[in-house]
């Protein structure tokens, strides 16, 4: 039988499920509410290489050096002093009004770090169609309403890359606007290394293309779960490419919509930013779009800018 024109409608949002979900079961001792599922083939070869080459050209078009940013002065000592600089640095050293270094010390810092991160880039619901097709396939698979998601954020890991143990929602936060779930998708295989971990767990995926997990952060009442501390292990060979999108306990309004750029720090059209969050539980990360994070206007006025 030929595919009629509702069928070709259907297999684009459907995957063929040849692999049943299955769970990691905790291989420690833990009475966390934390779930984690493995679901194979969730996207074809065909999406997982498209994904790639549009966020690799996009990340060799913001070609200029990017700008550094800290979540603290401390942040910025403990990565100066891992680099083995003996330099000393006051809230001074911050563009005014941001949490960022101006050029020319972002530029000494690429060097002395050697690129030591992770590059993301993002697309908004709406902005392709790839992201219903995806937003739908999720629902479907795994019961996530789409309007409770964010963006589709795409990070590439070169060799000798990861990410500290870390959290996806805020601890000990008591705003329930938090991400309640994490749905990881692999869009490569890595040769050696880039495990996502789960310390507290016992669990352990290794990247597959193709391959979703996924997870929850939060317990049912919206507690943000310490044993969902998760780690990007270091790519040892070859480098790791992955889609993830946050869905959240409480929705509202800016939620899956771009936010509009902050006017500081003031940067050229196609200077990236360079984030390193809290030194112990984050690591460095390149971004394609600006965030309000690296402005004290925001801190100071609780987070109500946008
Ligand atoms: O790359 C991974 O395996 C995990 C990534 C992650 O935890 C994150 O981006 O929040
Ligand atoms: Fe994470």
């Amino acid at each position: 039988m030929l595919p009629t024109r509702k069928h070709l409608h259907r297999k684009k949002y459907f995957r063929r499920q040849k692999d049943p979900p299955i769970e990691l079961l905790h291989q420690k001792k833990s009475n966390s509410s934390v779930r984690v599922f493995l679901f194979d083939e969730f996207l074809s070869k065909q999406e997982c290489d498209g994904l790639i080459k549009a966020h690799d050209s996009h990340v060799k078009a913001l070609n200029k050096p990017p700008i550094l940013c800290f979540d603290s002065i401390a942040t910025l000592r403990r990565h100066i002093s891992d680099v083995k600089q003996n330099i000393s640095v006051t809230p001074n050293d911050f563009t005014k009004g941001t949490k960022c270094v101006n050029a020319s010390f972002s530029l000494q810092l690429q060097t002395w770090m050697n690129s030591n991160w992770s590059f993301s880039t993002a697309f908004y619901p709406g902005e392709s169609t790839f992201s219903k097709v995806i937003s739908y396939r999720i629902k479907e698979a795994m019961g996530l309403d789409p309007a409770s998601g964010g963006k589709f954020q795409i990070t590439s890991y070169p060799e000798g890359k990861a990410y500290k143990e870390h959290t996806d929602c805020t601890l000990g936060g008591v705003d329930k606007r938090d991400r309640v779930v994490s749905v990881l998708m692999y869009l490569s295989d890595v040769e050696d290394g880039g495990e996502t971990a789960f310390p507290y767990l016992g669990i352990w995926a290794k990247p597959k293309k193709g391959r979703a997990l996924v997870w929850n952060n939060m317990s049912p009442d919206g507690v943000c779960e310490e044993h969902s501390k998760h780690i990007a292990s270091v790519v040892k060979k070859g480098s790791k490419y992955i889609l993830i999108r946050w869905y959240y306990y409480k929705t509202f309004y800016s939620l899956g919509k771009r936010p509009p750029p902050p006017p500081l720090p003031e940067r050229e059209p196609d200077q990236a930013m360079v984030s390193c969050d809290e030194y112990n539980s984050g690591s460095c990360r390149w971004y394609d779009e600006w965030s309000y994070d690296s402005l004290l206007d925001y801190e100071k006025n609780k987070r109500t800018l946008v």
